[in-house]
């Protein structure tokens, strides 16, 4: 396909310059780059592909950059980088040091606000308009939410605040009914309801005579004269908040997005307006499966099949779901509970075979937590699937909903370490580190997909809070034992006994661990829990050995390799000692095994780290060493 129109575009002001009537087709062209595009680099293709008309609307109506745009989650904002500057650049999309698949304001002026976690945009849009209130700078700002992000808490503390605060802001509710999967909860069908009201239907038939004759100051004189009365409209809840509801409209319409965007613009104050879309519109097998092109490998154009992963091995988060279904079989105290990750954390075939057991809350990690813990509270096993990063939403209600009442709540947090092509705003680098410090929380870490399965076990059976904390991808391809058993707590094994060093490793690193040892004929002990810490073993290699380095796929701040520190302090042993685990900044998005190589968290990295340690150690005289 050619780009004659796509290709003029360099900048939004180049899209304002092209007549309306032209709009159509670079619609067609955007999507048409879009999927050639992402079918070569993979990413998020569904999302985006039901915004095209919408950025183009939005971009076209309001002066950007000028006038602020704020995406909810942002993996629905391709269409807008393209529009923005960065089309050239869509074949480094998520690359090292290629162009985020999330906005961000060091990449563009027009990425207003960084994301990738959900449901922040109407917050962070209504604290630009109150700042542009004050500023005396008048300006709109407008923040894109999808149904999905609209269902989380988060979402709803920002409507609150922002019908009382009177600030000029719209919000624009993407509603397409799918989150990653369906969407779920009673809000999910208040949107139902809406699209399948006479209003939608009146607005569809007559959207142009709607929005083009009616001046937008007898809409809303009509809405409030209705809203007066008592005539309960379908947007009322927004109404009730203290905004002023449009829609519903159809969001790939362009000529009932444009007229309807410039009303709104003429209107001051809280304004909310829901469009319709289609997840995946205008690429076939998308269209039929967005949940699957929610997030892609490179796929064939004509076929829609995606490559194949390589490597045989099940995942971590397969491993997980599997033994899911197993636990649940036996017990029918079991409750699966994701915040709106069923196909990410492995629970699809949970879902499908204990429908009664299976919870999907919604993004909504906090509830998540929370739900889980009333559960427990009441006699029920809950499992909480949830990915590292995401967890860190939830952390009040791990400390004073779960942990402070000794709930056996088991949390599998999935994506812990580095997850590659999401980059700085997914990566699991912090919950050994903010969890640790939380006071009887078991928190273990497996060296493979069988230990995974046995850590797993043990937590469930646990009397009390447990985290079993797994990376994202592929297992080592052990093979996975029939029995399940439970673990001695907090007890470490020891994998390898060597002279001089010794290395303690904590969970994905394991395997590196041990071929490192192998080079340097270390000592490799398998921690398998941060907390409660194997304080014993720790002296007694300690004792035995000269030098000592940790290693895990957390950050070093705060992490398991400080909690070793800590233990080797207030046991009075002193040796050199390395901690070897991620760096006191943000890792951006690469490829997750490349990453741990560049900051020496593999084999030869490990070995590095011990020869330096030595090298080091024996330049220094003895007394002196730390
Ligand atoms: C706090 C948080 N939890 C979970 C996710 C994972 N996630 C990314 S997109 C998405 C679904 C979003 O649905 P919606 O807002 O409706 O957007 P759509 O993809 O339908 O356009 C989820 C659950 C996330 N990014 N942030
Ligand atoms: C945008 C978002 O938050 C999710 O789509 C995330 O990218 C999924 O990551 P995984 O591919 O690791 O499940
Ligand atoms: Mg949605």
């Amino acid at each position: 396909m050619s780009y004659t129109l796509l290709e003029q575009i360099n900048d939004p002001q180049d899209l304002r310059a092209l007549p309306r009537r032209s709009l159509a087709a670079l619609a067609d062209e955007l999507r048409a780059f879009l999927i050639e595009s992402v079918s070569r680099t993979g990413g998020h293709l569904s999302a985006g592909l039901g915004t095209v008309e919408l950025t183009i609307a939005l971009h076209y109506v309001f002066n950007t950059p000028g006038d602020r745009l704020v995406w909810d989650v942002g993996h629905q904002s391709y269409p807008h980088k393209i529009l923005t500057g960065r089309r050239d650049r869509f074949p480094t999309l998520r690359r090292q040091g290629g162009l985020s698949g999330f906005p961000k304001r060091d990449e563009s002026p027009y990425d207003t606000f960084g994301v990738g976690h959900s449901s922040t945009s109407i917050s962070a849009a209504l604290g630009m308009a109150v700042a542009a209130q004050r500023a005396g700078i008048k300006r709109e700002v407008v923040a894109v939410i999808g149904d999905g992000a609209m269902t989380a808490g988060m979402a709803f503390e920002a409507l609150n605040n922002a019908g009382s605060l009177d600030a000029d802001l719209l919000v624009v509710l993407n509603d397409n009914e799918m989150s990653i999967s369906p969407n779920v909860g009673a809000f999910s069908s208040y949107l139902a309801k809406l699209l399948s009201s006479r209003l939608y239907n009146s607005v569809r038939q007559g959207a142009d005579r709607t929005l083009k004759i009616l001046p937008p100051i007898h809409e809303l004189a009509r809405r409030a004269e209705e809203h007066v009365k008592g005539m309960v409209t379908p947007g009322t809840l927004f109404e009730e908040l203290g905004f002023t509801y449009y829609g519903p409209i159809d969001g790939h319409d362009l000529d009932a997005l444009l007229a309807t965007l410039e009303n709104l613009k003429r209107i001051s104050g809280p304004r909310l307006l829901h469009v319709i879309t289609k997840k995946g519109k205008g690429y076939a097998p998308a269209e039929a499966d967005p949940c699957v092109y929610h997030g892609v490998t490179a796929f064939d154009l004509g076929t829609g099949k995606m490559e194949k992963k390589p490597g045989g091995a099940p995942s971590y988060t397969q491993v997980f779901g599997d033994w899911l279904c197993e636990m649940a079989a036996r017990d029918a105290q079991l409750v699966g509970i994701t915040p709106a990750m069923r196909e990410g954390s492995g629970m699809v075939a949970f879902s499908e075979r204990f429908p009664a057991q299976y919870f999907d809350v919604g993004i909504a990690e906090q509830h998540a937590l929370t739900f889980a813990a009333g559960l427990a509270a009441e006699g029920m096993r809950p499992v909480v699937a949830i990915y590292s990063t995401f967890l860190q939403r939830a952390y009040d209600q791990l400390v004073h909903d779960i942990a402070i009442q000794k709930l056996p709540v088991l949390l599998a947090v999935d994506r812990a370490g580095l997850v590659g092509a999401d980059g700085a705003t997914h990566q699991g680098s912090f919950d050994f580190s903010y969890l640790r410090c939380i006071p009887d929380l078991v928190i273990m870490a497996p060296k493979d997909e069988n230990e995974l399965r046995h850590m797993l076990y043990t937590g469930y059976r646990h009397d009390g809070p447990a985290v079993v904390r797994y990376p994202r991808g592929s297992g080592h391809g052990v093979a996975l034992d029939a029995e399940l058993r439970a673990l001695p707590l907090g007890r470490g094994e020891v994998l390898r006994r060597g002279r001089e060093t010794a290395i303690l490793a904590f969970g994905s690193r394991v395997a590196a661990a041990l071929a490192a040892g192998e080079v340097l004929d270390a000592t490799v002990v398998n921690m398998r829990f941060v907390k409660p810490l194997d304080e014993a073993l720790v002296q007694e290699i300690a004792e035995r050995h000269q030098f000592l380095i940790t290693v895990e796929e957390n950050a070093v701040a705060g992490g398991a390799g400080s909690a070793v520190a800590e233990c080797l302090a207030a046991r009075g042993c002193q040796l050199p000692l390395a901690l070897l685990g991620l760096p006191d900044h943000f890792v951006e998005q690469g490829d997750a095994a490349a990453q741990l190589a560049a900051l020496g968290l593999d084999r030869d990295g490990i070995v590095r780290a011990a020869q330096a340690l030595k090298q080091t150690h024996s330049l220094v005289p003895k007394n002196l060493a730390l």
